[in-house]
């Protein structure tokens, strides 16, 4: 009961192959015979062993008895059986626990004269034998046996192997437990030492005569023999474990009451300290019993309700099990590692059968029950040097370290652990792919952004400079950006044409896709000889060319600019000089509005380009240039957009692929004063939803070309398959026309279309309710004023405008189905509500700048007085803008485009087509008076 100085005590789970399992209390009963006295006063034996486990009380017929009469155990042992059976087939093994470092316990309890004492000298005198005999046959070890006893009397702890009677100090050490101060410990040498040592326990003990017993033990005796063992090659070095463990031989002192034994006196006292001490045993016992009983019972409730968690089980079961009063007595203090800790423990309740005792005898019975159902939890206890400690631990940090790093042992948690990490594993590796190749393309677009930039920040250079050119020029030309792989020297030819590929003598996929796009325009009446054209020269990149085909031999002939073939096949080639090498369609769209600026002086190309695509689309089609523009991404997809049939008007309508990504072929007029569409008679530049994009697409000072543009991409086809022979009055055949027409318009994709009247009484009155129609669905669709102005002023009513009117009011009419249908924020091709009207807004603050620049102040304030704008209010320009084509009243509407008209120079664009192209397209008031112009005198006065 000492401590072991200068070395740790370590307890494993694993020695030895002893695990430290729970296990219950072994309880064997043995019941003595009747004892010489009880023989004498003729006692009758009312107990019974009727096999080994089972005790049962006979006299049932006692009056009262409402005890159970059976009671079973690990063992019951009947009177005949000798000390040494009860040792071999109840304790040994318990005893012998010990030479395996594990601690036990054998307790001895019953009622005074019961034959406790008698027992544990035999089981003890047994256990040592044994112990010595295991020594003997175990020489490879070297055991030490330590014996130490003492007796609790009157809760006074002698040490009984001291001839000093003073009290043993009892103190609990946090890990030894509870330790007996100043305890002797002797170490056995032999048998006969044993036989000394157990021979002065018995001398010192307290020994009394009571009424039942001569020589009652009134003390409580606790013979500790402590074996350590350690493997004799590793002894001396330092490095050694040590198995050590303590068997503790334990005779209690009887558990009668007082009463019982007639004792007095100090008799009574000791009974007094007896009962106090074997009470709180009891209650130990008891409530060690209670809390098994009770965890078990917390266990079975847990998992029926499935709840299981250890932590929560542990709160259940400590709290159930409460407070163990192993501090109420000594006994039960040096006791409590016995008791439900690190020992085997067996407890002997010894009886006696004499009916005289019944009462005790159910009370040792009782308590045999509840000790019967007591667990305890025998560890195997390693005393190890300090050096052995340390080298033990790093084995064991080494292990550990080892497990880390190598897979699981292949069981089945193992398996699944294993698994779950290549799991994861291929997870980690996808999503690190995953990042690098979006920081490729993050790189790649932020690479495509700068790109960009840069070339905005160059077209703005450019369009500076055309502006610059354009202000203080003189000369009007048909410009636009070409951007032509074209060698010097040749024509531009229709390269998307396969007619001409001969002629160009280059195979068309060789050039970029991109780059695709060559300006000829045709002039009526015009033939290769006589052919003007204005190098404007705006952009070195640029090449300018008006061309011309006679459609008779199929043929394209162009003329190149005097310039562009003076620079020479070089700078031709040098397609990166063109900067269209990977240009994406809105760079094309931005290089071919930059030299046609509508307003040159106040807006910046991207304004004026992103007016134009908020109401059109982001992607350009050009109806008045001879533009042979992929929006494919190769050949064959430009092939197949090519090929792509127009199903119905909507496919020609932007947001529809057939519509967005249409190859436009170059316009061409005939050597004769017709007009016509190479190649593809219709496809290609008519009048479709890019048409509003078209008069949008020119700038004010360009609109002469945008009107000629627009004239030309428009009228050209009526007036070659109907307009010409109806102006003309030459007898064509109406049928062969209407066929003409037919497949003209189904060409484009806008499906049959309504034949123009035949009388021109028909066609006034269709074109002034059609007219009226386009009017007021121009104001419900926000369509920008500049192309109500154009179309207004252009298209007055003659014939060959029917087709014109036609699509403008198909489309505007799908327009304003698209926005009613809620479709107000589209995706490409869509034309978004609100970017309409924020593009109608940045118009009127064009006009409002235009005011200041192009009318005189005369003129502005005739006009504020005519439109009924106080000259002394306030932004008097924005009021006026905000009240063009503000109503659908067609007074309001033509002195809406009269004011527009002059703001954008209409009436010079118009002068100057009207001399180049011999063909007037300032409106004829003289023919179509009735159908246009109400108040020719306004107009006037600004035209
Ligand atoms: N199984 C037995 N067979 C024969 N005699 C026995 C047996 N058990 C006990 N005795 C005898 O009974 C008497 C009392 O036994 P013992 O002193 O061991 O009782 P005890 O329980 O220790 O009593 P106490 O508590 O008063 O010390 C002794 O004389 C003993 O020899």
């Amino acid at each position: 009961m000492g401590g072991i100085g200068g070395e740790e005590v370590v307890k494993l789970e694993k020695m030895q192959g002893v695990s430290g399992c729970e296990e219950k209390i072994i309880v064997l009963i043995r019941l003595r015979p009747l004892s010489e006295k009880e023989n004498a006063a003729n006692e009758s034996e009312d107990w019974e062993c009727i096999n080994d486990t089972t005790i049962l009380y006979r006299n049932t017929l006692r009056e009262g008895s409402t005890f159970p009469s059976a009671y079973t155990f690990d063992k019951v042992f009947r009177g005949a059986c000798a000390t040494r059976q009860v040792y071999e087939e109840g304790a040994r093994e318990i005893a012998l626990s010990v030479v395996n470092g594990i601690n036990s316990t054998i307790f001895a309890y019953g009622q005074t004269s019961s034959g406790k004492t008698y027992t544990m000298i035999g089981i003890t005198e047994y256990a040592v034998a044994d112990i010595f005999d295991y020594m003997n046959k175990h020489e490879e070890r070297a055991f030490v046996l330590k014996l130490s006893a003492i007796e609790i009397y009157n809760e006074i702890v002698r040490d009984l192997l001291s001839t000093d009677n003073s009290p043993l100090r009892l103190r609990d050490d946090p890990e030894r437990g509870p330790i007996l101060e100043n305890l002797t410990e002797e170490t056995l040498q032999d048998w006969g030492h044993l036989e000394g040592l157990l021979s002065l326990c018995e001398a010192q003990r307290h020994v009394g005569e009571t009424s039942l017993n001569e020589k009652s033990s009134r003390s409580h005796q606790i013979i500790r023999l402590t074996i350590e063992s350690s493997a004799r090659e590793f002894l001396g070095k330092g490095n050694s474990a040590t198995l050590s463990a303590s068997v503790n031989f334990v005779d209690l002192a009887g558990s009668e009451r007082a009463s019982q034994v007639s004792s007095a006196g100090v008799r009574l006292k000791e009974g007094c300290h007896i009962n106090r001490s074997l009470l709180t045993l009891s209650t130990v016992i008891r409530k060690l019993r209670l809390s098994i009983s009770s965890s078990a019972y917390v266990v079975s409730l847990v998992y029926s309700v499935s709840i299981v968690d250890n932590l929560h089980l542990g709160y259940l079961i400590k709290g159930r099990q409460g407070h163990i009063n192993y501090r109420d007595s000594k006994l039960t203090r040096i006791l409590q590692p016995c008791l439900g800790g690190n020992a085997k423990t067996a407890i002997i309740c010894t009886l006696s059968p004499a009916r005289s005792h019944v009462e005790q005898t159910r009370n040792t019975l009782l308590f045999a029950c509840c000790a019967k159902e007591v667990t305890t939890k025998a560890q195997v206890n390693v005393v190890m040097s300090d050096k052995a400690l340390v080298k033990q631990l790093q084995k064991e940090v080494a292990r550990l370290e080892s497990e880390l790093r190598t897979p699981a042992p292949a069981t089945s948690d193992g398996d699944y652990t294993a698994a779950l990490l290549r799991k994861k594993d291929l997870q980690i590796n996808k999503m690190e792919k995953e990042i690098r190749e979006l920081t490729k393309q993050r790189d790649l677009a932020q690479s495509k952004v700068e790109d960009l930039l840069r070339r905005v920040e160059k077209d703005q250079i450019s369009r500076k400079e055309e502006e610059d050119i354009w202000e203080g020029g003189d000369s009007l030309s048909v410009s636009s950006s070409i951007c032509g792989p074209h060698r010097p020297g040749e024509s531009i030819r229709e390269f998307n044409n396969p007619r001409y590929n001969g002629d160009i003598g280059s195979n068309p996929d060789e050039y970029p896709e991109d780059c695709k796009e060559v300006l000829c325009v045709e002039l009526e009446g015009s033939s290769r000889d006589n052919l003007e054209y204005v190098d404007q020269s705006v952009n070195n990149n640029e090449d300018l060319a008006l061309s011309t085909s006679e459609e008779e031999n199929g043929s394209i002939q162009e003329i190149s600019n005097s310039s562009n073939e003076a620079r020479g096949e070089s700078q031709v080639q040098d397609n990166s000089s063109c900067g269209m090498q990977e240009q994406r369609p809105h760079d094309v769209r931005t290089t071919i509005i930059s030299p046609v600026c509508p307003y040159p002086d106040e807006q910046s190309p991207q304004a004026m380009s992103e007016n134009m695509s908020n109401f059109m689309n982001s992607k350009l089609t050009r109806s008045w240039s001879c533009t042979e523009y992929h929006m494919a991404d190769s050949p064959e997809r430009a092939g197949e957009i090519e090929r792509t049939p127009a199903n119905g008007f909507e496919k020609g309508f932007f947001g529809r692929p057939g519509g967005l990504r249409r190859k436009f072929h170059p316009l061409s007029y005939g050597s004769s004063t017709k007009l016509s569409r190479n190649g593809s008679p219709s496809s290609i530049g008519s009048p479709s939803a890019d048409d509003f994009g078209n008069s949008m697409r020119t700038s004010v000072d360009e609109n002469i070309t945008s009107i000629q543009t627009f004239v030309a991409g428009m009228k050209e086809m009526v007036e070659l398959e109907y307009g010409k022979q109806l102006v003309a009055g030459q007898d064509q055949d109406m049928e062969g026309k209407q066929y003409k027409f037919e497949k003209n318009v189904k060409d484009v994709g806008m499906g049959p279309m309504f034949m123009a009247p035949g009388t021109p009484l028909d066609w006034s009155v269709q074109f002034k309710r059609q007219q009226k129609e386009i009017i007021e669905l121009w104001q419900s669709c926000y369509v920008p004023l500049t192309h109500r102005t154009y179309f207004f002023l252009l298209f007055q009513g003659d014939p060959a405008d029917y087709i014109y009117l036609e699509v403008e009011h198909r489309k505007l009419s799908f327009l304003k189905e698209t926005f009613s249908d809620g479709n107000l924020t589209g995706k490409d091709g869509v034309i978004k509500l609100a970017s309409s009207m924020k593009a109608l807004r940045r118009e009127k603050e064009m006009f409002v700048k235009l005011m200041q620049k192009r009318l005189s102040e005369e003129e502005r304030n005739g006009v504020f007085k005519e439109w009924g704008i106080a000259l002394n209010s306030k932004r008097r320009r924005m009021q006026l803008a905000n009240r063009l084509w503000s109503n659908t009243d067609m007074k309001h509407v033509v002195e809406s485009a009269e004011i527009i008209a002059k703001l954008i120079r209409f009436s010079e664009q118009g002068k100057v087509l009207k001399e180049m192209f011999g063909f007037s397209f300032t409106p004829q008031l003289t023919r179509r008076s009735s159908f246009t112009w109400r108040n020719r005198n306004s107009r006037a006065s600004l035209l």
